[in-house]
């Protein structure tokens, strides 16, 4: 599968939500990542045309996604941030409901709906209502309904947002099985949902791509610009007001932190490798990305 943005563009009024992006993507895990509002959600919901874009085109397979919507439709499978359910239904009714909508043969649905329940430990609460869910399993239900078509572009925004440790550990496994079929594009702002499984990372920033490459070719990127620095508290308030500060740690006799600078912030300053943290930190040091 291989999916092509020309171009395209979204705004509302004017606000530029999403600013003349072009990419290509291939089969395998794609990480949008930004702070709120740079304009990931956009991109997505016109990916899955949801949203029409102001400008440009978006080709699946060589194919306009415009022209050949029904067609388009079939091969995605698409979980968005927040769902909208049917308090009242029971998973399996919900899922039946949605096999529905996707025109899933009966008999298929029912053994798709059974494997997904199953694989992610659903089986004994099948039977719940949706509105007695946790958010956790909320999310595992709505990553089954965007598998049901099995589908070969897979889009999930923010997937992980909400779910406790353990949760993000068995969903991040499912999503890198998962590429080995298809392509998956996903949004987040959670940077370690990202370093182990994404083959590429498109951080954007004001509705732009700012940066789409390997997670080593973008931490290289980084190279010169982390230190660790042992201070006295004085000096490390000083510090603190006047670079990016990943981490810091108060010990006995002073202040150990870890800084983003593109120059060594002190002669003692000692450089070390760079992780995502940093580099988000280094493009989104402030607090979201609302221009
Ligand atoms: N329907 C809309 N009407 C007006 N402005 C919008 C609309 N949808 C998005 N925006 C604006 O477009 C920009 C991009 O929003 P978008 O939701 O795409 O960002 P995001 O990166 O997905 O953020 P988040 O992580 O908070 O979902 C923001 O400034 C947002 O306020």
């Amino acid at each position: 599968m291989e999916l092509v943005m020309k171009d395209i563009s979204k705004s509302f009024k004017e606000k530029k939500a999403v600013d003349h992006i072009s990419l290509t993507l291939n089969n395998g895990i794609h990480a949008l990542l930004g702070a709120n509002g740079s304009g990931k959600t956009t991109l997505i919901r016109m990916i899955c045309g949801l949203l029409p874009s102001s400008e440009g085109e978006i080709y699946a397979d060589g194919v306009s996604i415009k022209k050949q919507y029904d067609i388009f439709c079939d091969m995605l499978g698409y979980m968005p941030q927040h769902f909208g359910f049917y308090p009242n239904y029971t998973i399996d009714e919900f899922l039946n409901y949605m096999a529905i909508v996707k025109r899933i043969p009966k008999k298929d649905a029912q053994i798709r709906i059974d494997h997904w329940i199953k694989e992610l430990n659903l089986q004994e609460h099948r039977r719940k209502k949706m509105k007695n869910l946790s958010g956790g399993m909320l999310k595992r239900v709505g990553i089954i309904q965007a598998l049901l078509n099995e589908p070969k572009i897979l889009i999930l925004d923010e997937p992980t947002a909400g779910l406790d440790p353990k949760e993000r550990i068995v969903f991040r496994n499912l999503i890198a099985s998962l590429s080995k079929k298809c392509l998956v594009l996903l949004s987040t702002h959670i940077v370690s949902d990202i370093e182990t499984i994404a083959d590429d990372i498109i951080v954007m920033k004001q509705g732009t791509v700012i940066m789409h490459d390997t997670c080593e070719n973008l931490l290289k990127s980084m190279e010169h610009k982390v230190w660790n620095v042992h201070v006295s508290d004085q000096e490390a308030t000083q510090l603190m007001n006047q670079y990016i500060i990943v981490k810091s740690h108060q010990v006995a006799d002073g202040v150990d932190l870890r800084m983003v600078s593109d120059v060594k912030p002190n002669a003692q300053a000692i450089e070390v490798e760079s992780d995502l943290d940093d580099l988000y930190l280094y493009h989104f040091n402030e607090e979201g990305d609302e221009a």
